[in-house]
């Protein structure tokens, strides 16, 4: 799907559907993180999400040595990349014949990743023209923009037909929205056999409610983090059923603890690592079958 072949897809994207999203459209047109720029330099994937895996420390090497920095980016970049391939495995069986859909695609690294491993289409939706400008920039710039577009859209109100995408994901994504209406959308525009998958956080109830560390992130991104329990049934109220659940938080604690020795710290490391050790936030894959 090209713009050229979907021109419909372009003139009817809706704006930012309500004031919250308007806040965070303008949030993402304003995001310029060294951590997420500095990071993405190293190969031109520029991602907004976390890392998994543990660390290389041998390829770390010595921390007074002057290199140091530079190889403390590159390892958290790797770490970032892998946590994007760990989903993408779980996408099922896609050919280059299908498209995908990327829900809130930030900068598009994710993208570029599953057209580089299916050699499919691949669609992203942002709040943020900046972040589409990018995207479809680096697409331009590898010479795949006829297969990697970002739109700006609301991810809850797309112009996919139904049952057209193959398979569709959320990396980082779900916690600006109401769950019920996103898996609503999903399902519509996924055919049936389709998979979704997400990687997010969410707050755990066996903790009992979200913890202050939970606020502390919710504060910080202007996001609202819902629970693991939600998650599950706002799947099984739309069609998707889930085939794996994976709990990432031990293979994400190693990310945070080195991100926080380094000089891209954002200030809000502390959060991450005290909520994943006290058990009352969760870094989890959940891919679930659309039936
Ligand atoms: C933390 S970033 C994740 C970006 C990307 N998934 C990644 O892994 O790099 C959150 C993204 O969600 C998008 N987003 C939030 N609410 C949205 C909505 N209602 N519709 C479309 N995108 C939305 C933001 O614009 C931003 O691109
Ligand atoms: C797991 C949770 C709760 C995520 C919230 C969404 C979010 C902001 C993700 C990372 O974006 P980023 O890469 O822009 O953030 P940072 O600048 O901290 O790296
Ligand atoms: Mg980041």
């Amino acid at each position: 799907m090209t713009t050229e072949t979907t021109p419909a897809l372009s003139a009817t994207i809706p704006a930012p559907a309500t004031p919250y999203q308007e806040d965070i459209a303008r949030y993402w047109n304003n995001e310029a993180r060294p951590v997420n720029l500095r990071l993405g330099d190293v190969d031109g994937l520029y991602h907004h999400h976390y890392g998994i895996g543990a660390v290389d420390h041998a390829a770390l090497g010595d921390p007074e040595h002057r290199e140091y920095e530079k190889k403390l980016v590159a390892e958290l970049h790797r770490l970032e990349s892998a946590q994007a391939e760990l989903l993408l495995d779980h996408l099922g069986a896609v050919t280059g014949e299908d498209t995908l859909v990327d829900a809130g695609c930030g900068r598009g690294g994710s993208m570029v990743m599953a057209h580089r491993r299916f050699g499919c289409r691949v669609q992203g939706v942002t709040l943020s023209e900046t972040q589409a400008e990018f995207g479809n920039g680096r697409a331009r710039d590898l010479r795949i923009q006829d297969h990697v577009r970002s739109h700006v859209c609301n991810m809850l109100d797309t112009p996919f037909e139904k049952g057209s995408v193959a398979a569709s994901w959320n990396n980082e994504s779900t916690m600006y929205v109401d769950l019920h209406d996103l898996f609503a959308e999903h399902s519509r525009f996924l055919r049936v056999g389709g998979r979704y998958v997400t990687i997010t956080g969410c707050w755990n109830p066996r903790y009992g409610q979200p913890s202050k560390w939970v606020s502390q992130i919710n504060a910080h991104f202007e996001c609202n983090i819902h629970s693991r329990r939600e998650y599950l049934r706002a799947m099984a109220d739309n069609r998707l059923v889930p085939q794996t659940i994976t709990d990432l938080t031990p293979d994400t604690l190693p990310y945070w603890e080195l991100r926080a020795t380094s000089s891209l710290v954002t200030g809000i490391e502390e959060a991450f690592i005290e909520s994943y050790r006290d058990g009352s936030f969760q870094y989890v894959l959940i891919a679930a079958d659309r039936v």
